[in-house]
Parts: C-alpha cells; sequence; structure tokens
C-alpha cells in the first residue's frame, strides 16, 4: 500500500506541478471503505507533509483506519459525505486544484450508490480542473471495462501492479484519461499469469509487422485481392485499394464495376483490375462498400474460394452478412459497434435475444468475444479502442489514434492496411521461429495480433496526421498518406532496440 501510495502522491504533485506551485495548492480526496480509500488516504498525507491543504471527503462511516490516522498526522482535515451535504461537496471540490477518486478500487461490486453516487454526479458536471483516479475510476470494472455510471472522468489514472483489463476496454478506458502504471512488486506474479487482453507495444507491432526479404518479388511478398466499392460506393474501392498499395502489398488485384475501376486505377495506377479470373492471390479483402447484387456475388465467390483454398479474408461492411456457417480463425472480420449487433442477431446461436448497438458500446469486450467464439473468425471490433478476438478468446486492445479519425472512410483505409499486412504475413505466420512464435503468440491467436498491428499502425497514422496539422481533424486520405512513415519508423525503433 505504501509503494502505491507513493507512486500515487508523486504522480499528482507532478500533475499539479505543470499548473502552478506545489506549496498552497489544494487537493480534495474522495474516500471509500476500502483499500483503495486508504490508497488515497496515505497519498493525502505525503501531499500534505509538501505543502499542499489537504481535505479528505469520508464516503463511508469507517475507512482504512491506519491510513486516516497518518492522513490526521500530517494535518489533513476530514469531511463526513452525507446525502445533505453531497452537492455543497460537490461545489467546493470542483474549485480544488486537484480531485482524488478514492471511492471504489478492484474490490467494488457495482458501482457508486447512494451520497458519493450524487457528489460525483454533480462533480462530473461542474467539471473540475484536475482529476486523478486511484487504481481505477471509480465505479469501472477492473475486469471488463463496463462501467456503471455516474463515474468522475479522470485525466490521469495511475494503477497499480498490472495495467486492468477494464483501463483497456471501453467504456471504462474513456473514463480513466492517461493511465500510468506503477509497480508495486507484484508485477513477477502477473506476468506468469497469461492474460487474456493484450495491449502490443511498439516493439512489438515492430517484430510482427512484415518485411520483405531480399530474394521477394511483387507475386511471392504480398498480392491482396479487393472486392470493394461499388456504383454508389465508389470511394471505398479507392481508398482501400490504395491504402493497401501504401501499406506494403506486393500488388493488389481489383474486382469490381468499371466506374469504380476506373476511380480506383486514377488514384492507384499500382493496381490491377480483373473483369474474371483474379489469379493467383495470398488474401482477399471482402466488402468495404459493397452494395448492389452483382458486387455481392463477386464477394460472395471470392469468399468462396477462398474458404476453398484456405486463404486468409478479411471480411468488412457489405460482406459482413455472406459469412459462411463456420469461420476458420484467419477470416478477420472488421464490424464496428453497429454491424456487430446486426451481426449478432443474424447468428442462430445467439437465439431471440437481440442485441442493439448501444449494447455493444456497453458491453465491447464481451460481445467481441461473443462474436469470434459464435462464428469461429477472428473479430476485430473498431472503435475509439478497437477491440480483437480471436476465436479461443484471447483479445487485443489497441488505442493509438485520435478522435479526428471518427471520419466517413477511414474504416475503408484500416481494411486496407490490415489487407496489405494479411497477404504479406499469410504464408509465414506459421513459422514456429518467427516472430509471432517468439511473442509466445499460439497458431490461433496470430491472426488476431496481425490485425491488432493493423489497428495500430492505422490508430498510429492518424495520429500522426492529425499532429502534423497541430492537432486539427483529418481526412481518411490523410490518415492514409501517413501509413508508409508509421510503418517506416516502426520498422527503424525496432531495428535500434532488438535483442
Ligand atoms: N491487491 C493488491 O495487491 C493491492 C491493492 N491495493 C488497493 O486496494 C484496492 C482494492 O481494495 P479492496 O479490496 O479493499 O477494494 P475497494 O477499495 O474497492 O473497496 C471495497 C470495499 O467497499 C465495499 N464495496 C464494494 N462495492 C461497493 C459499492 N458499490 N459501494 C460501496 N461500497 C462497496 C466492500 O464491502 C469492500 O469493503 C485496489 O483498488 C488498490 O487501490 C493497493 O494498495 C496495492 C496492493
Ligand atoms: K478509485
Amino acid at each position: 500500500m505504501q509503494r502505491a501510495a507513493y507512486g500515487l502522491a508523486h504522480a499528482v504533485a507532478r500533475e499539479v506541478k505543470k499548473r502552478r506551485k506545489l506549496a498552497g495548492a489544494s487537493v480534495t480526496v474522495l474516500v471509500g471503505k476500502g483499500n483503495n480509500g486508504g490508497d488515497g488516504l496515505f497519498a493525502a498525507a505525503l501531499l500534505a507533509r509538501r505543502g499542499m491543504r489537504t481535505t479528505a471527503v469520508l464516503a463511508a462511516a469507517e475507512v482504512h483506519a491506519e491510513a486516516l490516522a497518518a492522513f490526521v498526522a500530517a494535518g489533513g482535515r476530514g469531511v463526513r459525505l452525507e446525502a445533505a451535504n453531497a452537492e455543497e461537496l460537490a461545489v467546493l471540490c470542483a474549485g480544488d486544484d486537484v480531485i482524488i477518486d478514492a471511492l471504489l478500487g478492484t474490490g467494488a461490486r457495482g458501482g457508486l450508490r447512494d451520497a458519493s453516487a450524487e457528489l460525483v454526479a454533480s462533480l462530473q458536471e461542474l467539471r473540475p480542473r484536475l482529476v486523478v483516479a486511484c487504481d481505477l475510476p471509480s465505479g469501472l470494472d477492473a475486469n471488463t471495462g463496463e462501467v456503471h455510471w455516474p463515474v468522475l472522468d479522470a485525466d490521469v489514472t495511475v494503477t497499480f501492479g498490472g495495467i486492468k483489463a477494464g483501463l483497456m476496454a471501453d467504456p471504462g478506458e474513456g473514463c480513466a484519461g492517461r493511465v500510468e502504471r506503477v509497480p508495486i512488486g507484484i508485477e513477477k506474479q502477473l506476468e506468469h499469469n497469461s492474460p487474456e487482453l493484450r495491449r502490443l507495444t511498439a516493439s512489438d507491432i515492430g517484430a510482427l509487422l512484415p518485411n520483405p526479404g531480399r530474394r521477394a518479388h511483387k507475386y511471392s511478398r504480398g498480392v491482396l485481392g479487393v472486392v470493394a466499392g461499388s456504383a454508389r460506393f465508389a470511394g471505398a474501392a479507392v481508398l482501400s485499394v490504395h491504402a493497401a498499395a501504401l501499406a506494403g502489398s506486393g500488388m493488389v488485384r481489383y474486382l469490381g464495376p468499371q466506374a469504380a475501376a476506373q476511380l480506383v486505377l486514377a488514384r492507384t495506377p499500382e493496381a490491377l483490375w480483373e473483369t474474371d479470373d483474379p489469379g493467383r492471390v495470398q488474401a482477399w479483402l471482402l466488402g468495404s462498400g459493397v452494395a448492389g447484387e452483382e458486387q455481392l456475388e463477386r464477394a460472395r465467390d471470392a469468399g468462396s474460394s477462398a474458404l476453398a483454398d484456405g486463404l486468409p479474408v478479411i471480411v468488412d461492411a457489405g460482406a459482413l452478412s455472406l459469412l459462411p456457417d463456420r469461420c476458420p480463425p484467419h477470416w478477420i472480420l472488421t464490424p464496428h459497434a453497429g454491424e456487430l449487433a446486426t451481426l449478432l442477431g443474424s447468428l442462430p446461436s445467439t437465439g431471440e435475444v437481440k442485441v442493439t448497438r448501444d449494447d455493444v458500446e456497453s458491453r465491447p469486450l464481451h460481445y467481441v468475444r461473443q462474436a469470434a467464439e459464435q462464428t469461429g473468425a477472428t473479430v476485430l471490433l473498431k472503435g475509439a479502442t478497437t477491440l480483437v478476438s480471436s476465436p479461443s478468446g484471447v483479445v487485443f486492445s489497441q488505442s493509438d489514434g485520435t478522435a479526428w479519425m471518427a471520419t466517413a472512410g477511414s474504416g475503408d483505409v484500416l481494411a486496407g492496411v490490415l489487407g496489405a499486412l494479411l497477404a504479406q504475413a499469410a504464408e509465414s505466420i506459421n513459422d514456429d521461429d518467427g516472430a509471432y512464435a517468439r511473442l509466445g503468440l499460439k497458431l490461433e491467436d496470430r491472426w488476431a495480433a496481425l490485425a491488432a498491428v493493423a489497428a495500430s499502425v492505422h490508430g498510429r497514422a492518424g495520429a500522426l496526421a492529425s499532429a502534423n496539422f497541430d492537432g486539427g481533424p483529418l481526412t481518411a486520405s490523410a490518415i492514409m498518406a501517413a501509413v508508409p512513415r508509421v510503418i517506416g519508423s516502426l520498422n527503424a525503433e525496432y531495428d535500434r532496440t532488438r535483442p
């Protein structure tokens, strides 16, 4: 507990010092009855000793006794929270330089109740200056990222030991702000529990990104077949093909109506327009912007032959309605929340239960796993945090982008990037001595890892493109243009640091 409190106090002091002098700054810690409240009180005691004006709002009749004694001995002031003073205390706290949320931690069942809920709901409306969550924002489920409202949005979450799954999945991650991990000596132990929710680091991604060998030629190193776009949604074809070209495909073969193909070739003269037999490909991308019977038929045919030949396939948007009864793990579905709800509703195994877009947004981790389990495919659920579930239930979570990426065509770019990586990796991903094996990834989970790599490259490209405009807005084309640089720098960074 002392290490946790020390790490928390250190982070709070550093954040306050970015804004003003520490001595005389005001901090209120919101204290619940368990050890989370204890961490908060010990941290506040340390901050009081560094000259901060400290108040503890005690939300339970009994709080961690030893921590309260340390807090009082350091000169802190305690106020008891009651239904009658919740709103008044919210107004007082909102004026403080920083609030520490130590109401509920990993031992919580359900969310904030009674006066605590009222205090937090009022505070959230008053938009406090700076909120630091102790271990996790109170009201989050540490294992799932599901949220019991109200929750006080944190600017920074200081979490102890390992990063909890609930801080890597929405809606929880969206409440946590920047997450910082404080080691408390249990990390070795954590390494041995194989985590079911993983986040790939830049160096993992550098290791997994496909790189052409010296003897590579365009046919051997990643030919992607694309059935995308339609007369109505020609842009999806243009974007997905161009993104696939930029992300390193050896060649892209496009199948679609002439009007769309003309636009595709105008933007990507490197692509080939295939009118009947597409020739050899290593992977398929089916569905972005696909509409109309003729183009759906092309997607269906390509899907059937891919299934027969054992080729990997990305199934996006319009093709999500064309799934076989059982998909293999090297079929990667890329729905957003609404499409996932529709997909789940269409599966016989879901039964009569209706799943809505809101359901998926409230429990993305649950539903992405369910979809992977029920279809047999790898499922990539797009969002601010993108989750990718392998049919085994192992999930990857990547959150590298910016909110500006929620823009038309962004998903088509992701599909193209994933297509390029899939076509390049298809023939080596199962190597026993390759990078996937070195990261301890079982065969059936490797497709999910590759999809997570694509999600991260896409997110990083968006972040880089926006940074080039001082954090300004993005188009899908701007995201796409940044992809080669992101791949280049991830590769270079990996080369510099690899063992
Ligand atoms: N596990 C560990 O190894 C460590 C845990 N630490 C801290 O300990 C915390 C976990 O401590 P606890 O297990 O005491 O859990 P909490 O601090 O979350 O408190 C749970 C307590 O609150 C009550 N409670 C549960 N749900 C509630 C609700 N909805 N409303 C009101 N009361 C509720 C329970 O009866 C229980 O007494 C962590 O989040 C972290 O802050 C750290 O000190 C570092 C080490
Ligand atoms: K907390």
